[in-house]
């Protein structure tokens, strides 16, 4: 991990009519971490993450991808930032009448103009890298627990070659077992891929094992970004108060 940023998000406001989600919110996601972002159900971790990718507009302020203002973009620029993002959605957003490889390949098909069965070797290779068997590539997401697939989506994720990963609760509705495995394959992919990735999450456990550096979202701000080391410290009621209960207790004795 570099100290460079590769995202920077300032000043940013959020509005609903007149609920403000997010106000002059500040948040600096590093080249190549792992960077967490927590915050209480409703504390706007979700609309962050959609304007920072572009599927809202700020209210105000600005946000830059290596420097650049998106907001200056022209949409031809947009359209190739927008091939180094992968995306896993939380509930993993599989089409549902598309195979495993049909569902890897959708983004190839859209933005690259090559042979079919190119494509269909790069999403068996991505599918491998997500940690599945080429059994699975003829399957249909029915077909899939639900581990699966969200290994089926990050493997779509990847299907572009990204810099960065967005990552939405991906080990939401695992068990533990599954869920750590999955973290240890984020991990994985971040090294030898050289990824950033960004992942929204309320597992604590997550946060311990693959996290550099977490963001809180509070009072409609990122109220701090730092190690988990310093973040259990950090003296404000919802962080202690999520670091204090049950599951923030467990996992750091863990
Ligand atoms: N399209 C919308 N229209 C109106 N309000 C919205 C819209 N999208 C989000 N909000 C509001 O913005 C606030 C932040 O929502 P967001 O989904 O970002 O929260 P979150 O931190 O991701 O929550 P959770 O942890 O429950 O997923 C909520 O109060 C929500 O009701």
């Amino acid at each position: 991990m570099s100290a460079e940023p590769i995202i920077e998000v300032k000043g940013l406001r959020s509005q609903f009519g007149t609920h403000v989600v997010h106000e002059d919110l500040d948040m600096t996601v590093r080249r190549g971490e792992v960077h967490g972002i927590v915050g209480g159900s409703g504390s706007g971790k979700s609309v962050l993450v959609n304007t920072i990718l572009g599927l809202r507009k700020p209210d105000a302020g600005e946000i830059y991808f290596d420097g650049q203002a998106m907001s200056e973009m022209s949409a031809r620029d947009r359209a190739v930032l927008e091939r180094r993002w992968g995306v896993l959605f939380q509930g993993s957003a599989l089409f549902s009448s598309l195979s495993v490889r049909e569902n890897i390949m959708a983004p190839l098909r859209e933005h690259i103009d090559m042979p079919v069965s190119l494509m269909a070797e790069i999403a068996d290779l991505k599918l491998g890298m997500s940690g599945l068997g080429p059994e699975a590539a003829t399957k249909m997401p029915s077909e899939l627990s639900g581990g699966m697939k969200k290994r089926v989506g990050i493997a779509r994720a990847l299907a572009l070659d990204p810099d960065v990963l967005f990552l939405d609760e991906p080990t939401a509705g695992l068990d533990p077992v599954g869920a750590s495995k999955f973290d240890e394959m984020i991990n994985e992919l971040r090294e030898t891929l050289g990824l950033t990735v960004i992942m929204i999450t309320h597992d604590v456990d997550s946060l311990y094992a693959i996290c550099d550096r977490i963001s809180v979202i509070a009072e409609k701000k990122v109220i701090v970004t730092a190690p988990i080391e310093e973040l259990v410290e950090f003296d404000h009621p919802w962080v202690q108060d999520y670091f204090a209960g049950p599951r923030g207790r467990a996992a750091r004795s863990g």
